[in-house]
Formats: structure tokens, sequence, C-alpha cells
């Protein structure tokens, strides 16, 4: 399914989202949910990701397959290798073969994990063969992906003496962790994190809380900032239900989209974006995303339909996302005219005031690619490929850009 997104010039002048629980936090809490039965969550995602994750807890299938979901992959790898008597082949979709993995595996066979890979060393699928994992202590590589510690961290108050993960190299994306670690302690699991050291109890009884209600989505809530910043003066959109404490690294965007004039104000349990004119709009946008990289698409995205130039670093994990981010953005602004050069971990946009008309945005399976695109319907007539992939993170994404005013065809 290709969609055509008009021309439109103007959007409705204030508008009303309802976006669903940040995908993460759901998957974190799905997790918990399985070892411990009595937690209830509210606001989940209704995310391909996270539906996915919750079928897998459930399936008594011997093969799972969690096509696109990197973190349901990575969870689920740890999970699995701790539930005695069971045997099962976690796989994914053809990218996810592509998609890093042998940090983690490593990390769990220290542990006392018994995983086997069935098709290229280092990479799903995997066999894994339930047990006990009998020691308490691994270091691993920290700044490939904060999924593989995040993925140690949820099952870490299962095991006898909980565990302690010494961390090599540069953190990267560290919110991911805090949120893990902040989950943890919510339901009343301790945990330490000093210098490149994290440790985690065992707990003993039941889960101090048992009711928790994920916010929103903060990383779906960035199309919204990038559509208000593209937008004319004093348009609005409010979107629940967030908060200003956020366990979501991606709340950041706050800040950020200051730089192109759209301010934030938190009112009850929802966030109004709204366009104002006091911002510089000669400014370049020099961001490093190391701690927010799932919203790198949305901010360049942004820049080019606003003229702005833009410098990110930070950016060493896109490589190994849904799809290389950094080479799929170049290709795909270049259609419409922008000069981009990306190296391994950053990318640069020049500023331009020309927008390509009619441009076919190719969308490479990735939904942020399909999403962080669509808000230049506001600037030009574009199509994007494949629209569908949008349900990986956000399955009511075009409805809801419908619904601001956007016309879609
Ligand atoms: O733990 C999580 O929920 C996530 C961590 C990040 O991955 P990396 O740590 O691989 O950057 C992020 O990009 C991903 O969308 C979700
Ligand atoms: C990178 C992402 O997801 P995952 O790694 O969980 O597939 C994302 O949602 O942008």
């Amino acid at each position: 399914m290709d969609i055509q997104l008009l021309k439109t010039s103007k959007i409705h002048p204030k508008s009303k989202i309802e976006i669903t629980g940040s995908k993460s936090e759901s998957n974190r809490l799905l997790l918990l949910q399985a070892l411990y039965p009595e937690i209830q969550v509210f606001n989940l995602s209704n995310s391909d990701d996270s539906v996915l994750m919750q079928k897998a807890l459930k399936s008594t299938d011997t093969v799972i397959d969690i096509h696109h979901a990197g973190t349901a992959m990575r969870f689920l790898t740890a999970y699995f290798s701790t539930q005695v008597e069971r045997e099962i082949v976690l796989t994914g979709s053809k990218r996810m073969k592509e998609r890093p993995i042998k940090i983690l595996v490593d990390a769990l066979r220290e542990l006392g994990a018994e995983i086997f890979y069935l098709e290229k060393e280092g990479y799903p699928p995997l066999k894994i063969v339930g047990k006990p994992l009998s020691k308490d202590k691994v270091s691993l590589q920290a700044n490939v992906s904060s999924q593989y510690i995040s993925a140690l961290l949820l099952i870490a108050s299962t095991l006898k003496n909980g565990i302690t993960l010494k961390l090599d190299g540069e953190i990267t994306s560290v919110p991911y962790i805090k949120m893990t670690l902040s989950l943890l302690n919510e339901i009343g699991i301790e945990t330490q994190f000093i210098g490149n050291t994290i440790s985690v109890n065992p707990l003993y009884g039941k889960p101090k809380r048992k009711k928790l209600v994920v916010e929103s989505d903060w990383s779906s809530a960035s199309y919204f900032y990038s559509v208000v910043a593209l937008s004319n003066i004093n348009t609005e959109i409010e979107l629940s239900s967030y908060k200003k404490n956020s366990l979501q690294g991606d709340a950041v965007l706050a800040e950020i989209y200051k730089m192109f004039g759209v301010q934030t104000t938190y009112n009850n349990d929802s966030i109004i974006l709204k366009k104002t004119n006091q911002y510089d709009s000669e400014n370049p946008i020099e961001l490093d995303l190391s701690d927010a990289p799932d919203i790198a698409q949305t901010i360049v995205v942004t820049a080019f339909g606003s003229g702005r130039t833009c410098s990110l670093t930070g950016l060493h994990t896109l490589k190994i996302k849904e799809t290389d981010r950094l080479v799929a953005l170049k290709t795909e602004l270049e259609k419409f005219g922008a000069e981009v050069s990306i190296t391994e971990n950053s990318l640069h946009l020049k500023a331009s005031n020309e927008i390509g008309e009619n441009v076919n945005v190719a969308t490479y399976n990735d939904h942020r690619m399909a999403m962080a695109f669509a808000p230049l319907g506001l600037k030009t007539t574009l199509t994007i490929k494949d629209a569908h992939v949008v349900s990986k993170s956000y399955p009511g994404f075009w409805e809801d850009l419908g619904h601001i005013g956007f016309e879609l065809k």
C-alpha cells in the first residue's frame, strides 16, 4: 500500500490525538508480567512489536517468530534462556537475521545459558534451551545496543543472586537502560547503577506495585512535533497521555523542538504543542543523539522542510536498526534535492529552500522512514511507499494524520 500526501499548506488550527503506550515500556512490562503474573499493565502499546511480544510470551509453540521487533528479539532471548525445560527456536524477519545479537548471547552463555546459532554465527535465528543460570557476574560491550543490557536486567531479579554487569566502552542509548531500572524499581526490585557497573538484586516475594500505567509513546509524538514545526504560527496539536517526568529519553523532544519554534505545555495528562515565532529560524541544528537515536530521522526531515542546516552526531546505532537509517535518509532526502553527507555515526544536511515535488519515498521496512517523511506533505506532494510499515510502532498513524487535516490518497 502506497499513500500519496497532497500538498496541504494548512492543517486544522487545533486538533487532538491519542497515542497508545510507549512500545519500549510496554515490552519491558510484558516481560516482567510473564515473570510476575500479579502485575497488571494499562495503556499498553498497540504496536506490532508489542502485540508480537505479548503473543510470544503466551505461545506454547517451539518456533517463535518476532518479525522486525528488535526489543522482543533481545528481551525474549534472555527470557527463554531462563525457562527451565523449555526448548525453542527464536527467529525473525530477513532484516532481524542481519541485526547482531552476539554480545547478548555471549553474556548469557557466560552466565550459564545454552544458546545455539542456527544460521549465521552472531545473528538470529537462535535455538535456546532453558535452564537455571548459575553465575551472576558478566562484562559486556555497551556501545552497540542498550537492548542487550536491558534484556539481562529484566531477567536479573529471578536469578538466585541477581546480576552484576560491568559495561565496557562508551554506553549508548543510556535513557533506555535507566527506563529498565526505573520500571524494576517501581515493582520493588532494587538496583544500583554506579559508573560502569549495574547490579540488580533478586526479588524475594511478590512485586511491590501491581498496577502500572504506561505513558504514551514519545517517539510517536515526534512526528507531530515535526508537523507543528512545519505549520503556520499558532497551530496547536494536543497529545495524550504524557507527563513531565517521563521515563522515555525521547521526551527531550520538548527541548529540541524549541529550536523549531514549537512550545510544549503540560496540561493534566496531555501535552499541547504550539507553533510560535519565538525562535531563531537561521540557527543551524546541532545535536548529539546518542541518547535518543529514534528521533534522528524526524529531526533531519523537519530541518530539511524548514530550510535549516542540520548536523547530527552520536548516530552509530542507526546502521543496525530496521534498515541502515543513515544510508536510507541520505538516499531519500536526495530525491527531494537535499545535500546530505554521512559518516558511520553522523549526518550533515545543508540548508536549502528547494523541496522537490512528486517524490516516491522508499521506506525499507522501516516505520520511522514512513512517518518521518510524512510531515513534508505540508511543503510538497509526495508518495510514501509501503505505507503500512508504520504498524511496527504506530498502526493508527495515517488515520491520525488525516484527522489533523492532511490530504491522503
Ligand atoms: O530498549 C529499547 O526499548 C530501545 C532501545 C534503543 O535501541 P539501541 O539501544 O539499540 O539504540 C531504541 O533505538 C529502540 O527503538 C528501543
Ligand atoms: C529501533 C527500533 O526498534 P527495535 O530496535 O526494537 O526494532 C525503533 O523502533 O526505532
